[in-house]
């Protein structure tokens, strides 16, 4: 039987953090489950190209997100797809990849769901909005480490970007399920919190949380993109007490706990286990429905 993936797209600016986080969940997940999709390789032009024409990969003309919509399409039918290779150290394509449907199809980049017809396609949307200050200094640190930039050209491609960023980016989050922010926090020992925003007419958190049980997480709604959200605000750490009391108001699996257990429980390692309980969920009720559609078919 072919499988039907959990299709999940992360949104967001270059350098917040999208595929950091998709290693971290695949490695809750277990890597052999997830497959990750980066956008950059859905880039139509190459650095040289960008540049001659003048615009920023952040323009969906530098993009060939039609091919991306047909590459998803396929997947979730169970077929595989021979997708293009974008090669961050060289700034040019590589040989292309076969994709092949796993339990998650996980989706990052800058334009994952940026037309409506792409965003249909996912079970959970997600974007990503790291603070200005962390964004910077980490788009900083690897584009000067990894794709070959000095610290001044990094600089005035941030700037030269914002207007696309407003334009082009940010514009996603109007169509998140939810909307994860990290930013600096002095209470944390990591030193970085994280917000976790749901629309209030669709919450998750909220559910299992009525009344927020952690002392130190700030709840509060806030309007966001024009919609009214519950705000969590994760800032510290949590203890292992507290941990057990999370993972038994949220039935969080033994194998995702065990992954974290003996470490720091930082807000960011929280927010995983939270987000790895809840596309679980999404996958056990595909499960289910196809068990009932197997059992009504014999
Ligand atoms: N949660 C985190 N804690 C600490 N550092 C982080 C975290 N997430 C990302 N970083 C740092 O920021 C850098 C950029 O992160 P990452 O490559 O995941 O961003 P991205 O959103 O995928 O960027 P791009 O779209 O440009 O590929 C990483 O190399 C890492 O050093
Ligand atoms: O915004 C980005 C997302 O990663 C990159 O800048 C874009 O993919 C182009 O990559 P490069 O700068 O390595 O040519």
């Amino acid at each position: 039987m072919s499988v039907d993936p959990v299709f999940i797209g992360i949104a967001g600016d270059s350098g917040a953090g999208k595929s950091t986080f998709v290693k971290d969940i695949a490695t809750l997940l277990g890597k052999d489950k997830v497959r990750t999709i980066s956008f950059d390789d859905y880039h139509s032009l190459d650095r040289v190209e960008r540049k001659a024409v003048g615009i920023t990969p952040l323009h969906p003309r530098a993009n060939n997100l039609g091919l991306a919509i047909e590459h998803l399409f396929l997947l979730k039918q169970g077929k595989k797809v021979l997708k293009p290779v974008y090669d961050h150290s060289t700034g040019s394509f590589g040989d292309p990849e076969w994709v092949v449907p796993v339990p998650y199809i996980i989706c990052e980049g800058l334009h994952p769901f940026f037309f409506r017809s792409l965003a249909e396609l996912y079970d959970m949307k997600v974007y990503y909005d790291t603070e200005m200050d962390l964004k910077f200094n980490w788009k900083v640190k690897r584009d000067t480490a990894e794709r070959g930039y000095t610290i001044e050209q990094v600089a005035k491609e941030i700037r030269l970007r914002q207007r696309d960023i407003r334009n082009f980016v940010e514009p996603q989050c109007a169509l998140a399920d939810i909307i994860i922010k990290l930013k600096i926090s002095k209470n944390s020992s990591s030193a970085i919190g994280v917000d976790w925003k749901e629309p209030v007419d669709d919450p998750w958190l909220k559910k299992y949380l009525k009344s927020c049980n952690f002392d130190n997480w700030k709840c509060f709604n806030e309007w966001y993109a024009g919609r009214k959200m519950n705000v969590f605000g994760i800032h510290s750490d949590l203890t292992q007490e507290e941990l057990k009391e999370l993972s038994s108001i949220f039935s969080i699996s033994q194998d995702v706990l065990s992954k974290v257990k003996e470490k720091e429980v930082v807000p960011y390692r929280t927010m995983l286990v939270l987000f790895a309980t809840r596309i679980k969920q999404i996958r056990a009720s595909k499960d289910k429905e196809e068990k009932v559609v197997f059992k009504d078919a014999v």
